[in-house]
């Protein structure tokens, strides 16, 4: 087998008592590279060979154990470079017969972290220690793996089948305290004993004092046949009808049942075949590139690498107590920052506390939250009608309503009573920064952060910069980001920013092929075929016909060579139907809100048809599923190609991220560009070509795009690097 470089690698001790203790070191998260893997089998020899060895204990440096198999060695596995000269080599060969099949005990002492890989090798110890604190789990089907260190077929064996299974299906971590509980770890003390007790737990292994487990050959805690396989079957359903895109959690439950039915060797061999096909598939490459996409995001030349350490953001205060406000402070002090909440007058101010309540309250109803947090959470939130208490604070994030005269006279405000470090943040999604800036002279620290509705759920969050906003006040958002838990996209100040420009054309792609006859309800299903949580006209009934009135309004002023204009939603309203609030929008709701079709849709069709003057295409009362996603995303994928070629996003990562977490694009598709990538920019070139001659301007491919495509350059590749292929 090759090597990804030098990467990592273990290190040992043999004490005094006659333990070796073996410690895995490869920061930051100690993931089991080739190196580390490798090293430790020579580790292991070792500690195995010397006289003065009586047991072993394995460990990971600076309090994390870790963090699995070295995802950024995929790579190389996928293309090739790098091989396993024996399947199931690490697997079967070195963790199954050199370490479990050892004759001396071998433990775990676990802190931190024990993922993936590290897990694996966890539970093929003879028994594990841990802190309460540690995070355990088999979250590799969360990157379109199953765990391929012998995962499927130990943690039936320590936890159970349905817990397994409940685990490895979500990629759920459980905590220390839990494992103990399941039986999944042996003891749990604290961090400052942890290696002492391992010690002595090994010796008492190797001396008989305590009895020695080889996971693999345990029974006890898997059901009988007969339940397993209900269970199996059970978890199959729920799969198909969750995930019906995905095949790697069915093989995953395959692979489990090959254990209990044929035994956990045929298990591992199957295990190991299904690894590698699985390495090898879109899924997994797509969520790979989102993984490290995601992590990504905070890397952002000019601005992270000026060695700009974040200041401490101890208070904030946000101004307006609506959806958005209320659902913003809700985050901060979810996350232990203290709030101040402003408004207008005590009506406005009490609404604004209550929905703050009611966003803690429905924590409390899931069982997420304690009483007692949701009392300390919620002391942390001050409200105020007045600026009095601004004195003392670090950031204001405005979040009233979208009128470019009150944000202005709000920012000249905030400056008199705001101390001169104090960042300014907007939440707008509309208006420029500069404009709202204007009556200021703070333009350094003025800075967009834009969240998503419920904001205390959507975990994207667009920092928006201008051209003036210091690089220290975007490197303190990031940070303020990383602390409530959001992903940060930092995109430059433009109409619509990045997601609602990607949105834009995605929800405008859909009402143009509904005016040429195709079927609002063919649309959504096939959008949803594809993955998206629901499809355009749910979202816009979801979102309600204002906002979309509103939004839509701004990008058919500012781009209005490729707006599509229809009188489809306008119509609508005037008829009181503005989407789900009113029971009424593209679907009928019940009292449940369930959404059903609406006969009644027609006729607003046939009238918005009437007045755009456009006919009825047969091409497009018949279009299949393939071309409908093409339809409606393809020019998603022009918009994010403008995007970037515009500077608004620094790298195509970016906005793969922008799509997948702040419009529900699958990620299991790799994002947006991603995807468009595995097409290819000359296919939806040709096809936004086609459709441009039959349909306008609304579908003409972008000159970025045009000229990727002339090329047959990737969109996602950085500028340079196209031209240096050429
Ligand atoms: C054969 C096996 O069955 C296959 C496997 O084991 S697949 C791997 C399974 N493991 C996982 O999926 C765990 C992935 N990692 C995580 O969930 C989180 O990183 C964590 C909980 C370990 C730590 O989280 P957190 O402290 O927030 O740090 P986070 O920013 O995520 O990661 C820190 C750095 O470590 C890197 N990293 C984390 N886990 C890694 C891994 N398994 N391989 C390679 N790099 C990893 C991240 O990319 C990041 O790098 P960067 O600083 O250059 O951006």
């Amino acid at each position: 087998m090759g090597s990804s470089g030098n990467k990592g690698r273990t290190v040992m001790e043999v004490g005094a008592d006659g333990v070796a203790l073996i410690t895995i070191i490869n920061p930051p998260v100690n993931s089991l590279s080739f190196d580390v893997l490798f090293s430790l089998k020579d580790s292991f020899d070792q500690a195995i060979q010397r006289d003065d060895v009586k047991a072993i204990v394995i460990t990971g440096a600076n309090g994390k154990f870790s963090g699995g198999f070295d995802i950024s060695a995929f790579d190389g596995l996928q293309g090739g470079q790098v091989k396993e000269s024996t399947p199931g080599y690490i697997s079967i060969d070195i963790i199954t017969n050199t370490m479990e099949g050892a004759r001396k005990p071998l433990v775990a002492a676990i802190d931190g972290v024990a993922l993936g890989g590290g897990l694996e090798v966890a539970m093929a110890c003879h028994a594990r220690i841990s802190t309460s604190t540690t995070q355990l789990g088999l979250p590799e089907l969360q990157l379109g793996l199953i765990p391929g260190f012998g995962g499927t077929q130990r943690l039936p064996r320590l936890v159970g089948l349905s817990k397994a299974l409940e685990m490895m299906l979500m990629s759920k971590p459980v905590k220390g305290e839990d494992a103990h509980g399941l039986g999944l770890v042996d003891a749990i003390v604290p961090k400052d004993e942890l290696v002492s007790v391992a010690r002595r737990w090994a010796l008492d292994v190797a001396e008989r004092r305590r009895p020695w487990f080889a996971t693999l050959l345990r029974t006890d805690k898997i059901e009988p046949l007969a339940e397993a396989r209900e269970i199996l079957k059970f978890a199959r359903v729920q799969t198909r009808k969750q995930a019906p895109n995905l095949m790697h959690p069915l093989v995953c439950i395959d692979v489990i049942e090959e254990g209990i039915v044929s035994g956990p060797h045929a298990g591992l061999v199957k295990e190991v075949n299904e690894f590698q096909k699985l390495l090898h598939s879109d899924t997994c490459k797509s969520l790979v590139h989102i993984f490290f996409s995601q992590r990504g995001t905070t890397k952002v030349p000019g601005v992270t690498n000026l060695g700009l350490v974040p200041r401490k953001i101890n208070k904030v205060a946000v101004l307006g107590g609506g959806l958005m406000g209320s659902g913003i402070a809700t985050a901060l002090i979810l996350s232990n920052i203290p709030v101040i909440l402003k408004e207008v007058n005590e009506k406005f101010l009490q609404a604004g506390i209550d929905r703050v309540k009611a966003n803690l309250q429905s924590r409390v109803k899931k069982g997420k939250m304690s009483q007692e947090k949701f009392e300390k959470t919620l002391s942390l939130l001050q409200g105020t009608l007045t600026y009095d208490s601004f004195r003392d604070i670090d950031m204001v994030i405005e979040a009233v309503i979208e009128n470019i005269s009150l944000k202005q006279q709000i920012f000249a405000d905030l400056e008199k009573y705001c101390p001169p470090h104090c960042i300014l943040a907007s939440n707008t999604s509309t208006i420029d920064l500069n404009l709202i800036g204007e009556k200021t002279r703070s333009h350094d620290r003025i800075i967009g952060a834009h969240f998503f509705s419920p904001a205390h759920i959507m975990p994207l969050l667009e920092i928006v910069r201008t051209q003036k906003t210091s690089p220290q006040v975007i490197v303190d958002l990031l940070d303020v980001g990383k602390r409530i838990r959001k992903t940060p996209v930092v995109v430059g100040n433009c109409t619509g920013f990045a997601v609602n420009r990607m949105f834009f054309p995605y929800s405008q792609a859909a009402i143009l092929l509904v005016e040429r006859g195709t079927d609002v309800y063919q649309i959504d299903r096939a959008i949803t075929k594809f993955g998206m949580p629901m499809g355009p006209f749910r979202m816009i009934d979801l979102v309600g016909f204002g906002v979309a009135v509103a939004t839509g309004g701004q990008f058919v002023l500012n781009f209005p060579e490729r707006s599509h204009k229809s009188m489809l939603i306008p119509i609508m309203q005037e008829d009181n139907r503005l989407g789900e609030a009113t029971r009424k929008g593209f679907y009928a709701y019940d009292n449940k809100r369930k959404a059903s079709p609406d006969p009644e849709l027609r006729k607003y069709i046939e009238k918005a048809r009437e007045i755009s003057g456009v006919q009825v295409d047969p091409k497009l009362t018949k279009l299949s599923d393939k071309d409908i996603v093409e339809m409606v995303f393809f020019p998603v994928v022009n918009e994010a190609c403008r995007v970037l070629a515009e500077g608004i996003a620094v790298k195509a990562a970016d906005l793969d991220i922008a799509s997948v977490m702040g419009m529900g694009f699958p990620p299991y598709r790799g994002g947006i560009l991603f995807w468009a990538d595995s097409l290819g920019s000359k296919y939806i070139c040709s096809r936004l070509e086609e459709w441009t001659k039959l349909y306008g301007d609304f579908f003409k491919p972008s000159a970025y795009l045009a000229a990727r495509a002339a090329k047959g350059a990737s969109l996602s590749a950085p500028v340079e690097q196209v031209k240096s292929r050429l």
